[in-house]
C-alpha cells in the first residue's frame, strides 16, 4: 500500500506545498490533475522518496521513507519504485537493452535476459534493444522510458505526464500499456498529468487545487 499523511513540501518560504493524504492498495491507480506549477511533479519526486517532505510521511508497503538512509532510500527505490520520467533518462552512449541491464544492475539485482526480453516484447521494441537510446522515434523513446520503469517489477509505479507530447492514438496506447502493465504486475500506478484526455481513461482521481498550507486540498473518486 501506497499512504501519504500530511506532507508539506517547500522550495522556498514564500510558496509552500501541503498536499492531501490519500491510500493506495496494490493493482489501484490514481490520476493526479492540476494546473501547470501546482506541485505535480513536486508531489511525484516526494512519492520516490526523491525530494524529502518538510514535514509528513510516505509509506510504502510499510516502509517509511523517512526511517531510511539516502543509501538504502536509493536501493529500495531501485527495488520497489519504478519511474517513468517526462524526459527519458537514457545513458545515450548505452544501447536500450544495456540501459536496462544497467537498471538491473543498480538495483541489485541479477542480469535477467528473459524480464528483459518480455518486457521489451510486451512494449513491442524487441526489434531496437541494440539501438542507440538517441535513435528510437518519440513514441520509442516513450515505451523504452516505460520499459526502464517496469524491468524491476516495481511496486509501485510513478509515470510524469507520460502523454503530454503525443498524439491521440499513441496517448490511449501508452496509458493502456501503463494500466496493462501494473495490472499485470499487481503494482500501483500513480499518473501525474495536465492532459485532460486521460481523464476518460483513469477513474480515480485527485486534483491539486491549491498549495498554501492553510487550504487543505480535497480527494476526489
Ligand atoms: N528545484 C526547484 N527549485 C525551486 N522551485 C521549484 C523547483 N522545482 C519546482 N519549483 C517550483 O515549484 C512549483 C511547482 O513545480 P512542479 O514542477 O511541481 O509543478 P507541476 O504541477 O508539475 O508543473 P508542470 O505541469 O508545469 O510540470 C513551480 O512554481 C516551480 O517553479
Amino acid at each position: 500500500m501506497l499512504k501519504t499523511k500530511s506532507l508539506h513540501f517547500a522550495y522556498n518560504p514564500h510558496q509552500k506545498f501541503h498536499f492531501p493524504d490519500f491510500e493506495l492498495r496494490h493493482k489501484e491507480n490514481m490520476l493526479i490533475l492540476g494546473e501547470s506549477g501546482i506541485g505535480k511533479t513536486t508531489l511525484l519526486h516526494l512519492l520516490a522518496g526523491l525530494l524529502a517532505p518538510a514535514s509528513g510521511t510516505v509509506q510504502l508497503d510499510g516502509t517509511d521513507f523517512s526511517g531510511l538512509s539516502s543509501g538504502k532510500l536509493d536501493r529500495f527505490r531501485g527495488n520497489h519504485i519504478g519511474i517513468v520520467f517526462q524526459r527519458p533518462r537514457f545513458i545515450q552512449a548505452l544501447t536500450l537493452e544495456e540501459n536496462l541491464y544497467l537498471a538491473q544492475y543498480l538495483a541489485n539485482k541479477k542480469r535477467d535476459d528473459n524480464r528483459l526480453s518480455e518486457v521489451l516484447k510486451r512494449l513491442g521494441i524487441a526489434r531496437h534493444r541494440k539501438a542507440r537510446a538517441h535513435r528510437l522515434s518519440q513514441g520509442e523513446q516513450q515505451r523504452a522510458a516505460i520499459a526502464l520503469a517496469l524491468i524491476n517489477h516495481p511496486s509501485l509505479i510513478l509515470a510524469d505526464e507520460p502523454t503530454s507530447s503525443l498524439d491521440d492514438k499513441n496517448c490511449s496506447a501508452v496509458s493502456e500499456l501503463l494500466l496493462e502493465q501494473a495490472e499485470a504486475t499487481a503494482a500501483m500506478l500513480v499518473v501525474i498529468t495536465h492532459d485532460q484526455r486521460l481523464k476518460e481513461i483513469f477513474h480515480n482521481t485527485l486534483e491539486l487545487s491549491g498549495y498554501n498550507t492553510h487550504a487543505p486540498l480535497q480527494q476526489a473518486s
